[in-house]
Formats: structure tokens, sequence, C-alpha cells
């Protein structure tokens, strides 16, 4: 007997509380043991429409749908009793005609004013006229529209919808249907349907997006562990597809922000770790929070398996280099940047510094170049293609600024420091297989997400991190190397050529469109700072067109004040109105360019009277507090509602990092992130967005208007 869940038990579940949700999951439990067993209560439903709905009592009050045939139960919903019932009365569950998939269908005759096809009619008289608006999908015949996975019970209302009443056609409709009617509204083109190829039920690709199958007992634990997390049991075929084929080498998932890269890193994750019960997996990120996120997600994804959870590495890059550093030089002091600059300033300036060459031109070259590609000799300098920096410099002019580095390098070993490029040269493998890392710390696969902000020497180092047959590393051997990140949201790396240190995703790159984070409002509107199409150096290209989201909400607000106090009024209003709609102090966030920027957030949460949760390494989301958060900080996040705020013509892009541009060429690259940034904030907003700062505001505002 084959045993499901479906979507909408997960989301009854969500709604449930205490003892309610307890008896429901024991009740489900009971059901996968033993459907037959006489405790349960069952009863097949007589007014529903679909005669495979039956009841089970889990307590006095709360009953769970169940969908029930020979050889097949599903959990179809669980809820108070009258409205468990009125659930299963509107609805059935059937095969589409022509796609195939099993859908849950919502029956229109008698459907309730909360699902109603027709909008009410209003009186003309005292209604003013509402501007008309024409009908989208007049020009779909009923084929096209079948053929998307439209149910036939919907095709009127389909093809009268218009763009105000298209989220409500669209919340009766199966998830294909409506991804697919929003990709034909952006491009006048339906989507190339998927053949199924005369599947089974429930194993139609688009199937795994509301149903589940579960095996075993701790498959049923795992899915309702955490109910709220839908991405934890369903997948977007796309997603499936991604985390579960062999990809014949490294790969690349690419999409604009919310369209789950990080969800299938995840799985990916889990899934190497399950399919061989031997694998060593690293799953990795740029920054020590964001590995602390991902940890965090991964431990609901696996539940209590341990065996799993002891072969997946969760750790950040930084951290890793630093690790392996310390097991092979022993205790390591990395410089930071103050420490670098001071010394470079020391030795640029000095009688032997060159003379053309001003100290923070070499320092951004110290970063962006030399350390970022962890050079370690002038030849190998010179040989170094400059991406993104494009000031020329002859072979005097780096062997010049060679010797500053050189001194700046010793000096710095005098104080104690090291340096990242001392680290990764230390410890990646130049002629395997001296040198190599043991076997044992290396891994079977390894998963990056943020990979759009991995520089060359990090690269380099992840390729030898990778396990093969032979002892040595070999990144080109499938399922090696796997990449989730998106170009629209690289902040802190220069552009470098992957395939250039043998990193080819040529024609394994694949870009995700379903945006499950961000209202389309938002998203249409964040995607107009960055083009359609982004390459990298390689010309491997990120086409964020045909991206969808899958509900509507408010239209983002883009609002300058005369000055910080009228600004911080207006934030203060734009939460207070929140807090009354029911929205929680820790579903908002207060984002700003920079920590300089901080005390104008804070005004806010004082003027609101709430504690700030100020988000960073160390401190988390907290109930009854709004976060406040820098852009850098809050990538990897996400709000119900969002103010981006003090976005003032001298924080965006930074004034301090535009004066402190020593090579004009390298403006480019500081407005690409600083609009990156921007792109970041606002895409971590769910439900509201409001942007702000004082007239007359960042220049990129106009864009986001546009
Ligand atoms: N299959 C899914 N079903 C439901 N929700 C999903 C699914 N996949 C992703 N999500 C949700 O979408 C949101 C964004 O997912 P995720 O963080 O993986 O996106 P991302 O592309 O990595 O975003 P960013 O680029 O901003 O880091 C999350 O809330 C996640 O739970």
């Amino acid at each position: 007997m084959d045993f499901r869940i479906a979507d909408s038990f997960v989301d009854g579940l969500r709604r449930l509380r205490g003892p309610d949700l307890k008896a429901a999951k024991t009740a489900a439990f009971d059901l996968q043991l033993d459907p037959a067993a006489p405790g349960l209560r069952m009863h097949r439903l007589d007014r529903a429409a679909d005669r495979n709905f039956w009841s089970v009592r889990v307590n006095a009050d709360i009953r769970i749908i169940l969908h029930r045939l020979d050889d097949a139960l599903l959990l179809a919903y669980v809820d108070h009793h009258d409205a468990a019932y009125r659930w299963a009365e509107r609805r059935r569950i059937e095969r589409h005609p022509v796609t195939g998939a099993t859908q849950i269908v919502v029956l229109p005759e008698v459907a309730g004013p909360d699902e109603g096809t027709a909008p009410p009619l209003r009186q003309a008289a005292d209604v003013p006229q509402e501007p008309w608006h024409p009908p989208l999908f007049l020009d779909l015949t009923d084929d096209d529209m079948l053929g998307i996975g439209v149910p036939p019970s919907e095709l009127q209302a389909v093809r009268h919808a218009s763009s105000p009443d298209f989220f409500d056609v669209a919340e009766r409709l199966p998830q294909e249907a409506v991804e697919a009617l929003l990709d034909y509204v952006s491009t006048g083109r339906l989507p190339v349907r998927r053949d199924a190829g005369g599947t089974a039920a429930f194993e139609h690709p688009d199937d795994g997006r509301r149903f589940r199958t579960i095996h075993t007992p701790e498959d049923l634990r795992r899915a309702l562990d955490y109910p709220w997390d839908r991405w934890i049991v369903f997948l977007h075929p796309d997603q499936r597809r991604l985390v579960e084929r062999d990809h014949g080498g490294p790969v690349r998932i690419a999409g604009s922000a919310g369209t789950g890269k990080t969800v299938v890193a995840l799985h990916r994750a889990a899934w190497i770790a399950r399919r061989d019960a031997r694998a060593r997996v690293l799953l990795t990120t740029v920054s020590a929070p964001l590995a602390a996120a991902l940890a965090h997600k991964l431990e609901r994804l696996t539940g209590h398996d341990s065996d799993l959870a002891a072969r997946i590495t969760v750790r950040a890059l930084p951290d890793l280099a630093e690790d392996a550093a310390r097991a092979r030089l022993g205790p390591v002091r990395i410089a930071d940047a103050e420490t670098v600059r001071a010394a470079i300033l020391a030795r640029a300036a000095g009688p032997t510094g060159p003379r053309h060459l001003r100290p923070g031109f070499i320092t951004a070259e110290w970063h962006e170049v030399i350390e970022a590609r962890a050079l370690t000799d002038a030849a190998a300098y010179r040989a170094t293609p400059r991406l993104g920096r494009r000031t020329r410099l002859g072979a005097r002019q780096r062997d010049e600024i060679w010797a500053v580095v050189d001194a700046v390098r010793a000096d710095l070993a005098d104080q104690g420091f090291t340096t990242l490029a001392a680290i990764y040269t230390a410890i990646i493998p130049a002629t395997p297989p001296q040198g190599l890392p043991t076997d044992d710390a290396r891994f079977d696969a390894v998963i990056v997400d943020e990979a759009q902000d991995v520089g060359p020497a990090e690269l380099r180092f992840l390729a030898s991190l990778a396990r093969s047959g032979s002892g040595r590393p070999d990144a080109s051997r499938p399922d090696a190397l796997f990449f989730a990140g998106d170009l629209g949201q690289r902040i802190f790396r220069q552009p470098f050529s992957w395939a250039a240190l043998g990193i080819d995703i040529r024609g394994r790159s694949h870009v995700l469109k379903v945006n499950y984070r961000t209202s389309h409002q938002i998203r249409t509107r964040a995607d107009r700072l960055l083009p359609e199409v982004l390459a990298d150096v390689d010309g491997v290209s990120e086409g964020r067109d045909g991206t969808v989201s899958l509900f509507d909400g408010p239209p983002p607000e883009i609002r300058l004040a005369v000055d910080e106090t009228t600004e911080i009024r207006l934030i203060t209003d734009w939460v207070l109105d929140l807090l009354d709609d029911g929205m929680s102090p820790e579903e908002i966030a207060l984002i700003i360019r920079d920590d300089s920027l901080r005390p104008r957030a804070e005004a806010v949460a004082a003027a609101l009277g709430l504690a700030p949760a100020h988000l960073g390494a160390e401190v988390a989301v907290a109930d009854g507090r709004i976060a406040i958060a820098t852009m850098h900080v809050a990538k990897g996040l996400e709000f119900r509602a969002v103010a981006v705020m003090a976005c003032d013509d001298d924080a965006l892009p930074s004034a301090a990092r535009i004066a402190a541009i020593a090579d004009e060429a390298d403006l480019d690259h500081v407005y690409d992130t600083e609009r990156h940034l921007l792109y970041v904030a606002c895409t971590r907003a769910r439900d509201r967005l409001l942007v702000s700062g004082v007239a007359p505001g960042s220049e990129f505002l106009a864009d986001l208007e546009a």
C-alpha cells in the first residue's frame, strides 16, 4: 500500500497548536503503521463529490481527511471538524486529462465566497467605476490551457482573468499552471510542455510539488517535524531534477534571489549522502553566519539521522582554509584589512616606494588581484590578467608593485601575521601527489552556496578538496563540484575566469525560474536594478527573464524625506501599520547600507518602542524584536516586511568607497556591487517593501521606480 502526504495536509497541520497538533501527528503515524486499526474510526464522507475522501477522528474536534484508494492512502487535509469537512466537500483529487498530473481540484460549482470563480457584482450607483483591465488569456485555446495543466473546470475562469484578479484565480490552480500562465504574461509564449510520458498516478514530475510518497516512519517524522517548511518535503520538478541528476562534471545552479538555490544545495548534500552510505559531503559558503544558517536548515532536512549529519560537513570557506592552514602550519594569525593597509602605506609611501602608484591603488591590487589569486612570485603576477581592473600596467610597474608586496609580506611576517595568499599557497596542492590533503580530509562531493562570491584562490582550494577514486583531487569527476549562486548578488569579489582555473561549467549551468520568496510586485521591481541577462567571464549567461513569483502583494513603496527625522517618522508609521495588520516585530527588518547608518535604524526602533536585534555573526532574529542588519549581513535572510532605509545619495553607492577608488576602472566594480547590495536588500522581503532615504536619494532609486 502506497502512503503519501499532500502539501494541503502540511498546511492544515501548520494551523494546529499544542495538543491538537500532537494528536494529529500521532494519528498520521498510526495511519501509516496500520490503516485498518479499529481505533482510527474512519468513515467515508457522504457529501463529498470525491467518493474516495474519508474522515479520520483525531480527537473530539480534529479530523484528518484521507484520500483512500485500494492500493494507496493519501493524507489530504487536517482541520477542526466542520472546516475539514467543508474542505473535502469542495475538492476532488483527479488526474489531469491531458498532462496526467494528479491535482487537488477546487470544485467551482460549490465554491464558497472565499474561492468563488466570479468577482462579486457591485452596485453601479454607490461604487466608483474601476478601470477596465483586459482579460489576459483570451488568445489561449482550451488545448493550450489544458496542455499546461489548467483543470478543465477552470478554463473559463482563466480565460477571463485580468491582471487585478489573476492571483485570486491562481489560488485555485495547480502551481504548474500558474507558473506557465505567468510565464506567458511576461514573455508572450507558453513554456514547452514537459512530456511525462504515461507516468502512473502520483508519479508525474509535477506531482512532487504537492504529494510526497512516504516509505518509512522516519520519512514521515521528517516530513511532519517542521511542517512550516514546505521546501523540506515538496520540491519543484526542476529543483528535484537538479538535486538527483548525474551532472557529468562541475555544475552551477543560478537563479534570481528567492528561487530556491540554497534549497537545492541542501537537498543535493542530503541526497548524495543518502545515496551512498560511505559518501562524505562538504556543504560550504562564503561566511560564517551564512554557514550557520545552512547548518540550521540542514538539521531540519536531515532530522534525527545522525549518521547522515555526521557525513555532511557544513563549514564556512574562510574557516575551512584556516583549519587546513593550522593543520599544516601550526597556529596562524591572518592580517586583517586595516593591518594590511597600514603596512602598505608604510612601505609605499617610504623612500623606496614607487613614485607614480598611490598606496590606495597598491592596496586594491593586493586584495583584488594578488591575494585573491594567492600569487606568490613576480612572474605569476606579471602573467595574471587583471579583469575588472583595466588600468594597464607595464612590466616595470608590476615589478615595482611586487617589490612593495614582498616587503609588506616580510613586515607582516615579522609582526607574526600571515596572509590569505600564504594560507592558500600552503594548502592548495600545486603538484599532486605531494602536499595533497590526506584522503580523510577530502570529500566525495563539494557543494558551494553563494558561489558568486568565491574568489580564484578559494575556487582552487575547493577543487583540491574533492576526493577521487585514485586518491588525487579530481574536480572534473561527476558530482565532485556543485555550485549555487546568482551573479546579480556578487557583492564581494571581482569577476574572474573559472574555466582558466580548470573548472568548466559550460553546458552545465542551470537557471531556476520560480521565485518562492518574494511577491510578484517586489520581485519585478527589484529586477529592474539588474540587466535581464548576466554573463560571467567565461561567457556563461544567466537569464532572469521568465522568472515568476507564485503570489502577489502590495506594490513596494519608494519614499524620500526632506530630512532624517522625517524619514524616521515615515518608517515608524509604516511599521506601525504593519503591526496593526497583525505582523510581529520579528517578521520585520530595517536594512542599512553600513554601520555608520545604524543610529538611524535604532531611532526607528526607539520610536516604535521596540528592542532591536542587531543581526550579525552572533545575534539572530528574536521574538518581539525588530531586526536591524547591514546589507552584507542581510544576505541569505528573509523577512515578511523589509524597510531598506537611509538610501541617501552619498550612502548608496557608498561615497566613501568611491572616494577610495584608486583605479578609475574600479568604478564599474564598485557601482555593480553597490547596485547588487540594494538588490540583495530589497529581495529579502516576502510581502512588504519600503525603500526610503533623504532627498535627493540614491541614484539607484530611479531604476527601482522606472
Ligand atoms: N520547493 C519549494 N517549496 C516551497 N518553498 C520553497 C521551495 N524552494 C524554496 N522555497 C522557499 O523559497 C525561499 C527562498 O529559497 P532559497 O533561500 O533557497 O532561495 P535562494 O535562491 O538561495 O535565495 P537567495 O539568492 O536570496 O539566497 C525560502 O523561503 C524557501 O523556503
